[in-house]
Protein backbone atom coordinates (compact mmCIF):
# COMPACT_ATOMS: atom_id res chain seq x y z
CA UNK A 1 0.00 0.00 0.00
CA UNK A 2 1.05 3.52 -0.72
CA UNK A 3 1.01 6.31 1.75
CA UNK A 4 -0.03 9.85 1.39
CA UNK A 5 0.99 12.77 3.01
CA UNK A 6 -1.96 15.82 3.28
CA UNK A 7 -1.85 19.22 4.36
CA UNK A 8 -5.24 20.51 5.45
CA UNK A 9 -5.68 24.29 5.01
CA UNK A 10 -8.26 27.08 5.94
CA UNK A 11 -9.30 30.41 7.27
CA UNK A 12 -9.47 31.54 10.26
CA UNK A 13 -13.23 29.84 11.70
CA UNK A 14 -13.62 28.00 8.79
CA UNK A 15 -13.80 24.58 11.27
CA UNK A 16 -10.23 22.93 10.17
CA UNK A 17 -10.04 21.35 13.79
CA UNK A 18 -13.03 20.70 13.60
CA UNK A 19 -12.72 18.67 10.30
CA UNK A 20 -9.63 17.10 11.10
CA UNK A 21 -11.59 15.67 13.84
CA UNK A 22 -13.54 13.93 11.47
CA UNK A 23 -10.76 12.83 8.67
CA UNK A 24 -9.29 11.29 12.47
CA UNK A 25 -12.67 9.75 12.40
CA UNK A 26 -12.25 8.21 9.42
CA UNK A 27 -8.85 6.37 10.12
CA UNK A 28 -6.42 9.03 8.77
CA UNK A 29 -3.53 9.67 11.16
CA UNK A 30 -3.82 13.40 12.41
CA UNK A 31 -0.99 15.91 13.38
CA UNK A 32 -1.16 19.72 14.35
CA UNK A 33 1.48 21.67 12.72
CA UNK A 34 0.75 25.00 14.82
CA UNK A 35 1.05 22.21 18.12
CA UNK A 36 4.55 21.35 17.10
CA UNK A 37 5.53 24.84 16.36
CA UNK A 38 4.72 25.85 19.99
CA UNK A 39 6.74 22.56 21.55
CA UNK A 40 9.53 23.96 19.24
CA UNK A 41 9.65 27.20 21.26
CA UNK A 42 10.46 24.83 24.47
CA UNK A 43 13.38 24.16 22.87
CA UNK A 44 16.67 25.92 24.66
CA UNK A 45 18.86 26.43 21.30
CA UNK A 46 15.88 28.21 19.65
CA UNK A 47 15.08 30.44 22.43
CA UNK A 48 19.07 31.28 22.38
CA UNK A 49 18.10 32.36 18.83
CA UNK A 50 15.59 34.25 19.50
CA UNK A 51 16.87 35.82 21.75
CA UNK A 52 20.13 36.77 19.85
CA UNK A 53 17.71 37.80 16.92
CA UNK A 54 15.14 39.87 18.68
CA UNK A 55 16.13 40.65 22.46
CA UNK A 56 16.33 39.07 25.17
CA UNK A 57 12.69 40.49 26.17
CA UNK A 58 11.75 37.58 24.03
CA UNK A 59 12.65 35.23 27.29
CA UNK A 60 10.45 35.23 30.38
CA UNK A 61 12.04 35.46 33.50
CA UNK A 62 11.62 31.82 34.18
CA UNK A 63 13.13 30.76 30.89
CA UNK A 64 9.68 30.59 28.97
CA UNK A 65 9.38 31.75 25.17
CA UNK A 66 7.53 35.44 25.70
CA UNK A 67 5.28 34.49 22.19
CA UNK A 68 3.62 37.69 22.50
CA UNK A 69 6.92 39.70 22.80
CA UNK A 70 8.20 37.16 19.70
CA UNK A 71 5.29 38.13 17.51
CA UNK A 72 5.66 42.07 18.28
CA UNK A 73 9.58 41.92 17.28
CA UNK A 74 8.88 38.68 14.46
CA UNK A 75 5.75 40.98 12.83
CA UNK A 76 7.05 43.86 12.52
CA UNK A 77 8.76 44.14 9.12
CA UNK A 78 9.37 40.99 6.91
CA UNK A 79 12.34 40.53 7.07
CA UNK A 80 11.88 39.95 10.52
CA UNK A 81 9.60 37.53 9.94
CA UNK A 82 11.62 36.05 7.51
CA UNK A 83 14.28 35.59 10.69
CA UNK A 84 11.67 34.11 12.87
CA UNK A 85 11.35 31.65 10.11
CA UNK A 86 14.73 30.70 9.93
CA UNK A 87 14.98 29.89 13.60
CA UNK A 88 12.10 28.11 14.03
CA UNK A 89 11.02 26.30 10.58
CA UNK A 90 13.77 23.93 10.35
CA UNK A 91 13.14 22.52 13.70
CA UNK A 92 9.37 21.96 13.25
CA UNK A 93 10.35 20.46 9.86
CA UNK A 94 12.31 17.82 11.10
CA UNK A 95 9.66 16.94 14.45
CA UNK A 96 6.76 16.76 11.62
CA UNK A 97 9.02 14.36 9.51
CA UNK A 98 9.79 12.48 12.59
CA UNK A 99 5.78 12.71 13.68
CA UNK A 100 4.55 11.57 10.15
CA UNK A 101 7.27 8.74 9.65
CA UNK A 102 6.06 7.46 13.07
CA UNK A 103 1.91 7.84 11.87
CA UNK A 104 2.76 5.98 8.74
CA UNK A 105 3.45 2.81 10.53
CA UNK A 106 0.16 2.36 11.43
CA UNK A 107 -1.71 4.54 8.72
CA UNK A 108 -1.65 4.76 5.19
CA UNK A 109 -2.64 8.81 5.61
CA UNK A 110 -1.69 11.13 7.54
CA UNK A 111 -3.31 14.82 7.88
CA UNK A 112 -1.65 17.59 9.14
CA UNK A 113 -3.81 20.94 10.56
CA UNK A 114 -1.45 23.99 8.89
CA UNK A 115 -2.89 26.86 10.69
CA UNK A 116 0.12 29.36 9.44
CA UNK A 117 -1.91 30.17 6.74
CA UNK A 118 0.67 29.20 3.91
CA UNK A 119 -0.62 27.27 1.02
CA UNK A 120 2.48 27.52 -1.28
CA UNK A 121 4.19 24.03 -2.68
CA UNK A 122 7.24 25.88 -1.80
CA UNK A 123 5.50 26.59 2.21
CA UNK A 124 3.94 22.89 2.21
CA UNK A 125 7.37 21.03 0.61
CA UNK A 126 6.37 17.71 2.21
CA UNK A 127 2.76 17.77 0.87
CA UNK A 128 1.52 15.03 -1.38
CA UNK A 129 -2.27 16.75 -1.09
CA UNK A 130 -4.30 19.74 -0.06
CA UNK A 131 -7.22 19.90 1.45
CA UNK A 132 -8.75 23.19 1.93
CA UNK A 133 -11.83 23.70 4.47
CA UNK A 134 -13.78 26.98 2.92
CA UNK A 135 -17.10 28.98 4.62
CA UNK A 136 -18.16 32.27 4.33
CA UNK A 137 -16.78 34.73 5.37
CA UNK A 138 -19.76 36.07 7.88
CA UNK A 139 -19.90 32.38 9.08
CA UNK A 140 -16.22 32.73 9.91
CA UNK A 141 -16.32 35.67 11.75
CA UNK A 142 -19.23 34.19 13.55
CA UNK A 143 -17.81 30.89 14.06
CA UNK A 144 -14.50 32.32 15.35
CA UNK A 145 -16.19 34.98 17.27
CA UNK A 146 -18.09 32.14 19.74
CA UNK A 147 -15.17 31.41 20.95
CA UNK A 148 -14.60 34.53 23.07
CA UNK A 149 -11.31 35.26 23.18
CA UNK A 150 -11.03 37.49 20.21
CA UNK A 151 -13.58 39.83 18.94
CA UNK A 152 -14.46 40.86 15.41
CA UNK A 153 -11.82 43.59 14.89
CA UNK A 154 -8.73 40.90 15.77
CA UNK A 155 -10.18 38.36 13.54
CA UNK A 156 -10.48 40.45 10.40
CA UNK A 157 -7.18 41.96 11.34
CA UNK A 158 -5.97 38.43 11.30
CA UNK A 159 -8.13 37.60 8.20
CA UNK A 160 -6.57 40.15 6.32
CA UNK A 161 -3.06 38.83 6.54
CA UNK A 162 -4.32 34.97 5.16
CA UNK A 163 -4.82 33.51 1.87
CA UNK A 164 -8.65 34.05 0.43
CA UNK A 165 -10.64 31.09 0.20
CA UNK A 166 -10.74 31.69 -3.33
CA UNK A 167 -6.88 31.16 -3.54
CA UNK A 168 -6.65 27.84 -1.40
CA UNK A 169 -9.54 26.30 -3.64
CA UNK A 170 -7.64 27.19 -6.38
CA UNK A 171 -4.54 25.35 -5.23
CA UNK A 172 -6.27 22.68 -3.19
CA UNK A 173 -7.14 18.85 -4.74
CA UNK A 174 -9.99 18.57 -2.79
CA UNK A 175 -12.11 21.68 -0.90
CA UNK A 176 -14.76 20.74 2.14
CA UNK A 177 -17.60 23.23 1.86
CA UNK A 178 -18.19 23.66 5.81
CA UNK A 179 -20.94 26.13 5.13
CA UNK A 180 -23.85 23.36 6.61
CA UNK A 181 -24.24 21.25 9.49
CA UNK A 182 -21.69 18.90 10.57
CA UNK A 183 -23.49 15.99 9.25
CA UNK A 184 -22.78 17.72 5.46
CA UNK A 185 -18.88 18.89 6.47
CA UNK A 186 -18.71 13.88 7.38
CA UNK A 187 -20.16 13.25 4.02
CA UNK A 188 -17.74 15.45 2.59
CA UNK A 189 -14.97 14.21 4.14
CA UNK A 190 -15.95 10.64 3.51
CA UNK A 191 -15.94 10.96 0.04
CA UNK A 192 -12.43 12.91 0.04
CA UNK A 193 -11.05 9.87 2.62
CA UNK A 194 -12.99 7.63 -0.23
CA UNK A 195 -10.59 9.45 -3.14
CA UNK A 196 -7.37 9.89 -1.07
CA UNK A 197 -7.48 5.94 -0.50
CA UNK A 198 -7.95 5.68 -3.79
CA UNK A 199 -4.69 7.02 -4.80
CA UNK A 200 -2.57 5.32 -2.20
CA UNK A 201 -4.19 2.15 -4.02
CA UNK A 202 -3.03 3.56 -7.62
CA UNK A 203 0.97 4.55 -5.66
CA UNK A 204 0.87 0.71 -4.66
CA UNK A 205 -0.07 -0.44 -7.99
CA UNK A 206 2.09 2.00 -9.64
C1 LIG B 1 5.20 34.10 16.66
C2 LIG B 1 4.61 33.10 17.63
C3 LIG B 1 5.52 32.92 18.84
C4 LIG B 1 3.24 33.66 18.13
O1 LIG B 1 2.63 32.70 18.98
P1 LIG B 1 1.08 32.89 19.43
O2 LIG B 1 0.74 31.73 20.32
O3 LIG B 1 0.89 34.26 19.99
O4 LIG B 1 0.22 32.84 18.12
P2 LIG B 1 -0.06 31.63 17.12
O5 LIG B 1 1.08 30.67 17.10
O6 LIG B 1 -1.42 31.11 17.41
O7 LIG B 1 -0.04 32.40 15.72
C5 LIG B 1 -0.93 33.51 15.54
C6 LIG B 1 -1.04 33.82 14.08
O8 LIG B 1 0.20 34.40 13.66
C7 LIG B 1 0.43 34.04 12.32
N1 LIG B 1 1.77 33.42 12.21
C8 LIG B 1 2.40 32.59 13.08
N2 LIG B 1 3.62 32.27 12.63
C9 LIG B 1 3.75 32.89 11.44
C10 LIG B 1 4.79 32.96 10.47
N3 LIG B 1 5.94 32.29 10.64
N4 LIG B 1 4.59 33.73 9.37
C11 LIG B 1 3.42 34.42 9.18
N5 LIG B 1 2.40 34.39 10.08
C12 LIG B 1 2.57 33.64 11.17
C13 LIG B 1 -0.63 33.07 11.90
O9 LIG B 1 -1.64 33.73 11.18
C14 LIG B 1 -1.23 32.59 13.21
O10 LIG B 1 -2.57 32.23 13.08
C15 LIG B 1 4.38 31.70 16.98
O11 LIG B 1 3.35 31.79 16.02
C16 LIG B 1 5.64 31.16 16.29
O12 LIG B 1 6.55 30.68 16.94
N6 LIG B 1 5.68 31.25 14.95
C17 LIG B 1 6.83 30.77 14.18
C18 LIG B 1 6.68 29.33 13.83
C19 LIG B 1 5.59 29.14 12.82
O13 LIG B 1 5.73 29.47 11.65
N7 LIG B 1 4.45 28.59 13.30
C20 LIG B 1 3.31 28.40 12.46
C21 LIG B 1 2.94 26.95 12.33
S1 LIG B 1 4.27 25.95 11.85
N1 LIG C 1 -20.27 22.56 10.21
C1 LIG C 1 -20.31 23.17 11.41
N2 LIG C 1 -21.51 23.37 12.02
C2 LIG C 1 -21.57 23.99 13.21
N3 LIG C 1 -20.50 24.47 13.89
C3 LIG C 1 -19.29 24.30 13.34
C4 LIG C 1 -19.12 23.64 12.07
N4 LIG C 1 -17.79 23.63 11.78
C5 LIG C 1 -17.16 24.25 12.81
N5 LIG C 1 -18.05 24.65 13.75
C6 LIG C 1 -17.74 25.38 15.01
O1 LIG C 1 -17.05 26.58 14.64
C7 LIG C 1 -16.01 26.90 15.57
C8 LIG C 1 -14.67 27.01 14.81
O2 LIG C 1 -14.30 25.72 14.31
P1 LIG C 1 -12.80 25.18 14.39
O3 LIG C 1 -12.20 25.45 15.72
O4 LIG C 1 -12.83 23.77 13.90
O5 LIG C 1 -12.15 26.14 13.29
P2 LIG C 1 -10.64 26.38 12.90
O6 LIG C 1 -10.62 26.62 11.43
O7 LIG C 1 -9.80 25.28 13.44
O8 LIG C 1 -10.37 27.74 13.63
P3 LIG C 1 -9.02 28.57 13.92
O9 LIG C 1 -8.18 28.61 12.71
O10 LIG C 1 -9.55 29.90 14.28
O11 LIG C 1 -8.37 27.87 15.09
C9 LIG C 1 -16.02 25.78 16.60
O12 LIG C 1 -16.74 26.22 17.72
C10 LIG C 1 -16.75 24.62 15.90
O13 LIG C 1 -17.43 23.79 16.82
Amino acid sequence: MGSLKVALVGGIGSGKSTVLNMFSEAGCGTISLDAIGHEVLESQDVLQALAEAFGPQVVRADGSADRAEIAKAAFDAPEHTELLNAITHPPILAELDRRMTEELLSRDIVMVEVTSGEISKRALPWADALVAVSAPEDLRIARACSRGSQNEQDIRRRMAHQPTDEERESVADFVVYNDGGLDEARRQVDSVMSQLKRRCQAQRFA
